[in-house]
């Protein structure tokens, strides 16, 4: 199979962890015997310094011309003081409007050997496996934004949905539902916002469609406790955009760390972006110590839901979760022991790949 990708790295530890979801696909497209040309963009802060543009319109073409995005991570204390128009996140929101990324999907795994050494309780956080099903390019983020009044001060941003808008992501949060565990928790602010009493009024009539999907509405404040509470509770989680970003990051912590987070931003056809949930690290960036296995996940991500690579991508997550069997960390998981760096983290997960795809080889001599 041959797949044109978009690289991305951006900035901070967005290059460093890139390094490892490029590195593992080629080793994937080796073992598989599939094609991918990778060709690389710049966005954010990398691209402002270049281009003066977070998001040259070169990157966009390079975007549109790929079968599949992967993107680092954008951002950081250096270009704090640019106009909010052209901030480096700028050019993240632009182009997944631009690629109609309407559906970001954000699972959160509790890994076994991370639950062992977790400061959360072992009992509620053990086998925990949810998918958090975030509206990707409307709410807050993209309403009308603005400073007014005499003196600039009064700042607006307004929160908008129309229907069509909350039916596609639902629709989409749904069709998981129904081939996970069938029970799909919709999140929102109903006591308060009209955007979230049509979101509920549009997930009861889409129910009606899904009728062994099991369906509740809880409000995003009661949700964020619960999550800690008894996260093996949810199984689909679907909200519109700011709640989903916000409670994405605080279920990170079931897993482990931001650093084990992947996510997918998908439209109705095969093309989708592929990143991590965590931003640029700007505290850890250039010291070898990113955690690269939520980009090396959203490669995975990538090979499933882009490529129908169902095998390849089963291959991804089985070395990551043999190397961390095997007692290795990066330090963001908060465990001493095996502690090792970003590069010497992919190389292991690289190690498991290839020797896995060799165990597999001989014994389909024997069959
Ligand atoms: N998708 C994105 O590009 C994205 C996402 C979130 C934040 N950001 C941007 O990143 C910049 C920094 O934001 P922030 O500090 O609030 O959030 P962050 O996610 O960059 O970092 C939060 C904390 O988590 C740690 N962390 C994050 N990813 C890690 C990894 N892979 N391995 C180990 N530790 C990791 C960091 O060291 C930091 O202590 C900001 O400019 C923000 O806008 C970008
Ligand atoms: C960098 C920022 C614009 C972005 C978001 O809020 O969507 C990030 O926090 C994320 O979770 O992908
Ligand atoms: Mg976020």
């Amino acid at each position: 199979m041959k797949k044109r990708i978009a690289v991305l790295p951006g900035d901070g530890i967005g290059r460093e962890v890139m390094e490892g979801a490029v590195r593992i696909l080629k080793a994937v497209a080796d073992c598989f015997d599939h094609e991918f040309e990778f060709t690389e963009g710049l966005i954010g802060g990398a691209a402002i310094d270049a281009k003066g543009n977070p998001l040259p319109p070169e990157t966009l073409e390079i975007c549109r011309e790929s079968d599949a995005i992967l993107l680092g991570a954008v951002g950081g204390p250096k270009w704090s003081d640019v106009p909010t128009d052209i901030r480096p996140e700028k050019g993240l929101l632009g182009l997944r409007k631009e690629m109609g990324l309407f559906a970001n999907l954000r699972p959160v795994t509790a890994y076994q050997q991370l639950v062992n050494a977790s400061p959360l309780k072992r009992e509620v956080i053990e086998n925990v496996d949810l998918m958090i099903v975030r509206e990707l390019t409307g709410g807050i983020y993209f309403g009308k934004s603005e400073r007014r009044g005499e003196n600039n001060d009064v700042a607006v941003d307004t929160l908008q949905y129309d229907v069509h808008e909350i039916e596609r992501i639902v629709e989409k949060a749904f069709q998981l539902a129904s081939v996970r565990r069938k029970k799909l928790t919709s999140v929102d602010k109903a006591n308060v916002l009209e955007s979230s009493r049509m979101w509920r009024e549009i997930v009861d009539k889409v129910s009606v469609n899904y009728p062994d999907v099991q369906v509740e509405h809880m409000l995003v404040d009661s949700t964020a406790m619960k999550l800690i509470h008894q996260p093996g509770d949810f199984d689909v989680v679907v909200t519109e955009n700011m709640f989903g970003d916000i409670l994405s990051d605080e279920a990170s912590m079931i897993a482990g760390s931001l650093g084990m987070l992947p996510s997918a931003s998908l439209r109705s056809d095969s093309v989708g972006l592929y990143e991590p949930v965590h931003g640029s690290a700007p505290d850890i960036a250039g010291e070898n110590k990113a955690n690269p296995l939520a980009m090396i996940l959203s490669a995975a991500m990538m090979l499933k839901y882009s490529f129908d690579l169902e095998k390849e991508s089963r291959a991804v997550e089985a070395a990551v979760t043999e190397v961390l069997n095997d007692g290795y960390y990066t330090s963001d998981v908060g465990v001493s022991g095996k502690c090792i760096g970003t590069k010497e983290m992919i190389d292991k997960v690289m190690d498991k790949l290839n020797e896995n795809h060799a165990i597999s080889g001989i014994l389909s001599c024997y069959v």
